[in-house]
């Protein structure tokens, strides 16, 4: 179990070492285009499991599109506290 906080130090972390295997490593190889493109992909399926699935499935979607957000802002070389401060 982790926080979006800690998620984000994490992911920094493979940003910076890029150990082989890392989806995130691959992921922002791929780009800014790619990485929004899995960001609606990933709202989509948040929408779908709110509307047809089960709490469980739900809450991984919403998972997976919280790590995509994650990447998108590391890509750009924002962090959670540049979000916070519109909230
Ligand atoms: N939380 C996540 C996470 N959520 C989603 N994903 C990626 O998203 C994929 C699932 O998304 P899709 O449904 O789009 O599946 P897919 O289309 O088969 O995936 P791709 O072929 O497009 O990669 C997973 O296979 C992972 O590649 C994640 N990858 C990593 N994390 C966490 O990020 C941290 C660093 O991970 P690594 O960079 O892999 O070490 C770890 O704590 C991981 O748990």
């Amino acid at each position: 179990m982790k926080t979006f906080d800690e998620l984000f130090t994490e992911l920094q972390e493979r940003a910076r070492s890029r150990p082989e295997g890392s989806s995130t490593v691959s992921a922002l190889d791929a780009g800014i285009h790619a990485q929004g493109k899995k960001v609606l992909e990933e709202a989509g399926e948040v929408w779908i499991a709110a509307e047809y699935e089960s709490d469980e499935q739900l809450a991984e979607e919403a998972s997976q599109l919280l790590y995509r957000l994650q990447v998108i802002l590391l890509a750009r070389g924002l962090s959670p506290h540049d979000v916070y401060r519109y909230l």
